[in-house]
């Protein structure tokens, strides 16, 4: 059973890769997102065969930056690709910010929550269509804003019906990566901004993953090697 770490602990391995020169940031975000359209690929072969639709959602931080990178390789293998982008890309880390750029140069980047209509979101969209998570991750550290998450959950709800399939990078965004409690705003916030069918983590589960919601907000879980050394 590969041991949980704690995202304290992934923070350190990354810091220690890093600054050892075993690696650098933007590695580890190209290859986190490469980790996360191999898993979609391997649980959805079909989806493999058949170049399908995709709306990524990106967050303001570097889970947001591996939401770009998963946009842009999916567009390279066919895909028809849009992003929806909840922050300020003067505002990213240096790695999401990179991406984003790379990103805008190929397609489009859609302000979320949409300013007054999902089409952007919708046009074309057929049913087997990807929702990808990338708004949180392990820097999740306060209730995500009711808009913000009913605009997530007003999508997916939207088209649950045309049998969307729901991708998490890294944690489902709303869940605490330590504590696995849903970071839940006074009601009627929905929560969990996602339940997802897969979620993809990188080198090790982290311990929320595996507690209290954890296992039921992120449905599958795969742990995806971005090269920080043998898993814990
Ligand atoms: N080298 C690396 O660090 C790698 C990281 N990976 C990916 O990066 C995330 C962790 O990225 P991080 O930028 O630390 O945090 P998040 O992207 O999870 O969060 C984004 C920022 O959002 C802000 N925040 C937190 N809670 C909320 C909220 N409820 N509403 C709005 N904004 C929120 C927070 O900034 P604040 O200053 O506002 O607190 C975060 O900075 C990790 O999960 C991986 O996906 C790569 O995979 C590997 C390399
Ligand atoms: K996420």
């Amino acid at each position: 059973m590969v041991e949980t770490i704690t995202p304290m602990q992934m923070r350190e391995l990354e810091a220690d890769a890093i600054s050892s020169g075993l690696t650098t940031g933007r590695d580890l975000m190209e290859r986190a997102g490469a980790g996360v359209v191999d898993a979609i690929l391997a649980k959805w072969p079909t989806k493999a065969d058949a170049p399908r639709r995709a709306v990524v959602l990106c967050g303001p931080g570097n889970n947001g930056g591996d939401g770009f990178v998963v946009a842009r390789l999916l567009l390279e293998k066919g895909w028809s690709v849009v992003v929806g982008f909840y922050g300020d890309a003067a505002k990213l880390p240096p790695d999401a910010r990179e991406n984003h750029d790379r990103w805008a140069k190929l397609g489009p980047v859609v302000p979320f929550p949409p300013q007054d209509t999902y089409e952007p979101f919708l046009a074309g969209f057929e049913p087997g269509a990807l929702l990808i998570d990338a708004l949180f991750g392990i820097g999740l550290t306060r209730p995500i804003a009711v808009d913000l998450s009913t605009a997530v959950l007003g999508l997916a709800i939207n088209n649950f019906a045309n049998d969307w399939n729901i991708v998490a990078v890294d944690v489902p965004s709303g869940l605490d990566a330590e504590t696995g409690t849903l970071l839940c705003g006074p009601p009627p916030h929905p929560g969990v901004a996602t339940a997802a069918d897969l979620t993809v983590t990188f080198h090790a589960p982290k311990t929320g993953h595996m507690q209290n919601e954890g296992p039921a907000v992120c449905g599958e879980l795969v742990v995806a090697d971005i090269g920080l050394g043998p898993a814990a």
